[in-house]
This record gives structure tokens, C-alpha cells and sequence, in this order.
């Protein structure tokens, strides 16, 4: 066997790559690869701990130690950058540990089978284990299996679970289950799991048909009214160690911008007074009232930051923004953070490649990056998030 036959790197969807650049599926680095393609396991090899892979489409990488999964994180944003023909520090990545996904969409079919869609496929892996789900979300799919069986759905469902205060929010799309019977179902369902919610949605917005309390999920310390199937970081490790990172770049900055604001994961866990800027009415009015409850000096604002972002002028006002966008990334409100005077920024980003395109353009207008801290909360996934710090060059 050849070095060329030798996995030295992990590719953006998961397969090893040898040397001389062979994709090799479900190899790790280390891993030796024969002519007929054959795998000898490496020091990074792991058995995979779940039945379900490489079928589940949950997860790609159960075959890498974390040493590994950790150069894959960090070899994905040096890559981005490179594209760019930019490079940055890139501090070790924070690993949510296994079990700890707190949110979580999966499919069924009327048959009751349910789960993650089968890779490259819309065929759903029924689950029997998952080694990613929080428990109390896991402990809900052999339930809703006995309770979609009873609803006998016309159509594919496709069920968001959220790890909210008061216990698992459930919202269904795909059907609205009509006639006492279904009624019942679905109330002895939520009190025998102690739902904290149970709302349906067939396309024209959610129903709530359980929420024996107001549901809220509590970011910095603030109870903040959950609308269904809001964005929420998918760990709560994850969300610490992303909320670290933007407490560092923010440190005392007394007047802070935080754009894409979600629900507040980051406005309120900053010290200083704070305007946040978000699109879905729903996450900026709960952000609003918890604020204003809790009497947290953020300001919101419904807007559009793709169609409106905010000026240079606008920008200039405040000693520190965050910026968390969308996969998509945010062109716009890159272009006039790069005309803008702001000295520091934290940019929280899922898309390596998107927050790469966008720190170039603000490289180009004299901004630099000083680190980049990586967090896998996508546990054996190959979704890669990071939060950097950029400042005003001079
Ligand atoms: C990655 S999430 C971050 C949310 C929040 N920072 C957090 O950590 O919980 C991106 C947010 O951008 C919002 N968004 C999407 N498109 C937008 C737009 N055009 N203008 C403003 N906000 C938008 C989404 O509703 C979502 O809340």
C-alpha cells in the first residue's frame, strides 16, 4: 500500500480523501484504503454507536473520533477563507457531547414509521435509537409512532420538537386532525408525555390544541415566550459556548447592535443596552415582550436586513455588533458593515462558506479577523458553526 492510499483529510460531505485525492465513503483520517477499496481502520476510526448509520440521514461522520470531527470543523472554515484567499486563528472547536440536540425536525408517514430521512432520499430510517436527540425528545418517537397510526395522515408529517422550560414542544405539519376521536388522541398523547405543547399545521399556520402553561424558552437568564417551531441554537452547550465567544468580542461595549436577533439568544446575554434587528415578526414581538418584562434594555425592530440593512450611518452608533444570519449570510449588511466605522464585531455564522464571502468583503474595507471560534452542536454532522472577531484594522 501506497501514502497515496493513506485518508489524510475529511471532504465537505463527509468521505475521506487519500493523498492523491480519492473519495473514499466512511474513511477517517489515518485510515489505509486497498486498491479494491477496502478500509483499514486508523487511530481515528470509531465503530459507530448507532444501527442506524450510515442509512440516517442525521448523522454522516459516527465513524470519526472527536480529534478528527475537530479537524474536519476547523479544515472546513480554513478552507472557506482560503477560497477567499484570506486565513484567521482558529481556536479549537467547542464538541456538543452526544444526547443533547434539544431541537430536532423529523418525518413520518402514516404507517407510524418515523425519523430522519434516509441519505439522499426522502425514505424515512424508522428510529429504534438516536444518539443525537436530547431524551426527552427520543422518549416522544415511539409514542408519536401509536399516535400518527391513530391520526392515519394522508400525507408525509413533518414534526418539529423543541426542548422548551416547560417540557417538549410539538408542532406537526401535514395534517389538522379533525372529529372527537382525534380530539381525545391527541389529549391523552400530551398529558400521558407531559407536552408542554401540542400544535398542528396544515399550512396555514399552527394550531395550538395543548399549552396547559404560557411555553417559553429562557435565554441570559430571561423567559422568553416560545412561538412553534422558532430558531433556538440546537444545544444548549452550543448556545454557551457561542455566547462566550460574543461576550468576549462585546466585553463592556455599552451600545450594541445585534442583527438577526432571533429570539435574543445574544441580545440578552449582553451587559450593555442593546438594539436588536429581526425579521420574524413573531421571535422580535417575544424578544419585545420579554425584554420589556424583565425590564432588559434591548430595543427591537421588525425589519428586513436583506432588503434594509442597516446603513453605515446607522452602524456607526454602536460600540459592537453581532451578526448571526441566515446559511444565506448577509451580502447586504456585509457591504455597509465594510463602509462603516463600527470598531468591533462578533459573526456567528452556520455557513463557512457564506461567512467567508462576507468577511472578505469587510476585509476590503479594512476590517481583520483576530480568531474564530468553531462549536460543533451538530454532533457527527457536517454542519460547522463559529463565531469570529473581527475589528477595524486601524
Ligand atoms: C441563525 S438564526 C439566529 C437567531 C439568533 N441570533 C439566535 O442565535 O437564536 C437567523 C435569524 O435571522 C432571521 N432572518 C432571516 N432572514 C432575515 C432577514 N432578511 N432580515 C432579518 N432577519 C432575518 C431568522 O428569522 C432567524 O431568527
Amino acid at each position: 500500500m501506497t501514502e497515496a492510499s493513506t485518508i489524510v483529510r475529511v471532504a465537505a460531505r463527509g468521505e475521506g480523501v487519500t493523498a492523491d485525492g480519492r473519495h473514499v465513503p466512511f474513511a477517517a483520517p489515518g485510515d489505509r484504503v486497498s486498491e479494491n477499496g477496502a478500509i483499514e481502520a486508523g487511530p481515528h476510526h470509531l465503530v459507530p454507536p448507532c444501527r442506524h448509520f450510515p442509512q440516517c440521514g442525521g448523522c454522516q461522520l459516527q465513524h470519526l473520533d472527536d480529534a478528527a470531527w475537530r479537524q474536519f470543523i476547523v479544515d472546513r472554515i480554513a478552507g472557506g477563507l482560503a477560497a477567499h484567499g484570506l486565513s484567521a486563528e482558529i481556536r479549537s472547536p467547542v464538541l456538543s457531547p452526544p444526547r443533547t440536540r434539544r431541537r430536532a425536525t423529523l418525518h413520518a408517514e402514516s404507517s407510524g414509521r418515523i425519523g430522519f430521512a434516509v441519505e439522499k432520499s426522502h425514505a424515512i430510517v424508522d428510529l429504534a435509537e438516536c444518539h443525537v436527540l436530547a431524551p426527552e425528545l427520543f422518549a416522544l418517537v415511539a409514542p408519536l409512532r401509536r399516535l400518527i397510526h391513530k391520526l392515519r395522515p394522508k400525507r408525509r408529517l413533518d414534526i418539529h420538537l423543541t426542548l422548551a422550560d416547560q417540557g417538549v414542544d410539538v408542532l406537526i405539519n401535514g395534517v389538522m386532525p379533525e372529529g372527537l376521536a382525534a380530539a381525545e388522541a391527541i389529549t391523552a398523547f400530551a398529558e400521558a408525555n407531559r407536552l408542554a405543547r401540542m400544535a398542528f399545521d396544515e399550512g396555514y399556520g399552527p394550531e395550538t390544541r395543548w399549552e396547559p402553561d404560557a411555553v417559553t424558552i429562557t435565554l441570559g437568564g430571561v423567559p422568553v415566550p416560545l412561538p412553534p417551531a422558532s430558531f433556538l441554537q440546537a444545544t444548549s452547550e452550543g448556545e454557551a459556548a457561542l455566547v462566550e465567544a460574543v461576550r468576549s468580542i462585546v466585553g463592556d461595549t455599552p451600545v450594541v447592535a445585534d442583527l438577526f436577533a432571533g429570539l435574543g439568544t445574544f441580545a440578552l446575554a449582553l451587559p450593555g443596552r442593546v438594539y436588536a434587528a429581526e425579521a420574524g415578526r413573531e421571535a422580535i414581538m417575544a424578544l419585545k415582550a420579554a425584554a420589556g418584562r424583565s425590564q432588559r434594555a434591548v430595543f427591537t425592530e421588525h425589519r428586513d436586513l436583506y432588503r434594509r440593512p442597516l446603513t453605515p450611518a446607522e452602524l456607526d452608533r454602536f460600540g459592537a455588533i453581532v451578526i448571526d444570519p441566515p446559511r444565506a449570510g448577509a451580502k447586504e449588511q456585509a457591504q455597509a458593515l465594510a463602509a462603516s466605522r463600527a470598531p468591533r464585531l462578533a459573526y456567528v455564522s452556520c455557513n463557512p462558506s457564506s461567512f467567508a464571502r462576507d468577511v472578505k468583503v469587510m476585509v476590503d474595507g479594512g476590517w481583520r479577523i483576530d480568531w474564530i471560534q468553531p462549536v460543533g452542536q451538530f454532533r457527527w454532522s457536517t454542519h460547522v458553526e463559529l463565531a469570529a472577531s473581527l475589528s477595524r484594522a486601524s
